[in-house]
């Protein structure tokens, strides 16, 4: 039998909202012999229940899932899927993953779960990029969801980088820290988490140009502004629906 039905009344609507988008983005979007990116967070682990429902009911077939982080890499190999990296497949058809918030031109926060760079790297080298969210995320202008924009730096560039980030962009900067170590979070590459938090009443902040003279600075690894590459985002709302908001500008790029 094929169980790929989203609904399973012991979640909390959020985590309904979740697993809706998940199931309804996969769907759509993975088909047999897709190369897929497959991104991290609590999201994504809809994600992968659905991608083994279908792989092993056969409604899914040669598949291979690339993962974004050491966590999904153990929930796909638990899961029995198919899974690799960039080395063996450095193209992708698909790459599917959650957010911390969308704004209305598609611009992602993305990094909550620490994981921004390889999910970046592997969201790159996808044709087709699309978001699965609750509607939490979903936003008109960035800050009005979330706080904070996630910056992976070098261990030996985070003192620098915790007064020159605010010094140049206004607002402030924290190191992330871990729950249950004492120190900061160390991301999947070794490195060290600055929570950015941004000042809100900026009109028209240009985040392209934050971005590059973010990207351009040394020790910064990257950020988790995702700019100019979603194709659509999956809302999924707590009663149930779920909207597919397709983003036109891009459709016409690719
Ligand atoms: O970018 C991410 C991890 O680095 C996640 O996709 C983002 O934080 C959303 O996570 P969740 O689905 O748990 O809300």
């Amino acid at each position: 039998m094929v169980t790929t039905t989203s609904h399973d009344s012991n979640l909390t609507p959020i985590e309904q909202a979740k697993k809706l988008a998940a199931f309804a983005c996969a769907e759509k979007h993975v088909h047999n012999g897709c190369r897929l990116g497959v991104g991290s967070g609590s999201t994504v682990k809809y994600l992968v229940e659905y991608l083994k429902n279908a792989y092993t009911s056969g409604k899914l077939t040669n598949i291979v899932c690339i993962p974004t982080s050491f966590l999904t890499k153990q929930w796909l190999i638990n899961a029995g899927l198919p899974t690799s990296d960039l080395d063996s497949y450095p193209e992708l058809d698909v790459c599917i993953d959650g957010a911390d918030e969308v704004d209305a031109q598609y611009t992602c926060i993305k990094g909550g779960g620490g994981c921004l760079a390889q999910e970046k790297i592997v969201q790159n080298a996808s044709k087709h990029f699309y978001v699965i969210a609750d509607h939490l995320k979903d936003s008109q202008k960035l800050g009005d969801r979330y706080n904070f924009i996630p910056i992976e730096v070098l261990p030996f560039a985070a003192q620098p980088l915790l007064r020159s980030i605010p010094a140049k962009f206004g607002g402030t900067a924290q190191l992330r820290d871990a729950v249950k170590k004492c120190g900061p979070i160390v991301t999947d590459n070794g490195n060290f988490i600055i929570d950015w938090s941004f000042e809100k009443n900026v009109e028209n902040r240009n985040w392209q140009d934050v971005q590059i003279k973010l990207a351009n600075t040394p020790g910064i690894v990257e950020t988790g502004l995702f700019i100019g590459v979603t194709d659509a985002v999956f809302f999924a709302y707590p009663d149930g629906s779920v909207k597919e908001l397709v983003n036109t500008a891009r459709k016409s790029s690719t």
